[in-house]
């Protein structure tokens, strides 16, 4: 079933044009790969999904609740209160909060026992704050960082702060989620750990993953299908060995073939 839906997607930028007339189609349950050299257009095009830019041409359509939405043009948070999350290329943690309390502060945009409740202190209020907790604690021992749950997030280690990056889009409760170039400054070992977290979060929460990545070996060992952006235009779309193999891929990488 479609879960995401682009048509002719364009943004220009003054006189350059960072996305140029790209289409898709994700099927829930996906684990696609956006790959294409520096520069190619694959954050803006993350961007124009999740509302940080406006396209200037084209169309976004997500499955919500059985329904097709048109979500172009849609606020960034409305499009993350219908299930589409992201982690940014450089690290966005509240760095003077907790581990744990970047988490919550995701779940808490998804799970709110209602201002009511919240003020006077309800059982429901309580009922969700003791079910949020037990949520971010799941998520944290799936990313192995329990321990550290009460460290200031600046005081993390680089990997275990792009680790907590992710915990913290899960927390909304996505059914997709964009992430951009997660292996990014991770040596060989964090990565190769990185792959195969995204693949456990992939099946276990059912996920739908769009991922941005340079480290081939994470794009070509996860993703079940690949889209290749250069100069913004989508120049190849396939499995990972019709990929690997494509003429026009293995001249935008390598130049001038
Ligand atoms: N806000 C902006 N204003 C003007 N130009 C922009 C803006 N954002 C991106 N660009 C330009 O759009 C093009 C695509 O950039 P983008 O960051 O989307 O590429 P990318 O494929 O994600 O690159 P990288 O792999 O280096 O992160 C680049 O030429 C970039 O300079």
């Amino acid at each position: 079933m479609t879960l995401l839906k682009v048509n002719d997607l364009t943004k220009n930028f003054g006189g350059l044009t960072a996305v140029s007339n790209v289409s898709m189609e994700i099927q829930e349950g996906e684990l696609i790969g956006l790959i294409g050299p520096n520069g190619a257009g694959k954050t803006t095009f993350f961007n124009l999904l999740t509302g940080v830019y406006q396209p200037s041409e084209g169309e976004v359509f997500f499955k919500v609740d059985g329904n097709k939405e048109k979500i172009d043009g849609e606020k960034t948070y409305n499009i993350s209160e219908k299930g589409i999350a992201r982690t940014f290329q450089n690290i966005r943690l509240f760095g003077d909060l907790s581990v744990i309390d970047n988490v919550k502060i995701g779940m808490h945009t998804e799970k709110q026992a209602g201002l009511f409740a919240s003020f006077f202190r309800t059982p429901a209020f309580y009922r969700s704050e003791e079910e949020i907790t037990e949520q971010a604690f799941h998520l944290l021992d799936i990313f192995d960082l329990t321990e550290v749950y009460d460290e200031k997030a600046k005081n993390l280690p680089y990997g275990d702060q792009r680790k907590l990056e992710i915990v913290r889009a899960m927390a909304t409760n996505p059914k997709l989620l964009f992430l951009d170039e997660p292996a990014a400054g991770m040596n060989p070992f964090e990565s190769a750990e990185l792959t195969q977290l995204i693949q456990r979060i992939h099946k276990e929460f059912n996920l739908t993953i769009v991922l941005i990545e340079h480290d081939m070996n994470v794009v070509m060992n996860v993703c079940e299908r690949i889209y290749v952006l250069e100069y913004g235009r989508l120049i190849a779309e396939g499995i990972p060995s019709e990929i690997q193999t494509n003429d026009e891929v293995i001249r935008a990488y390598l130049g001038g073939v």
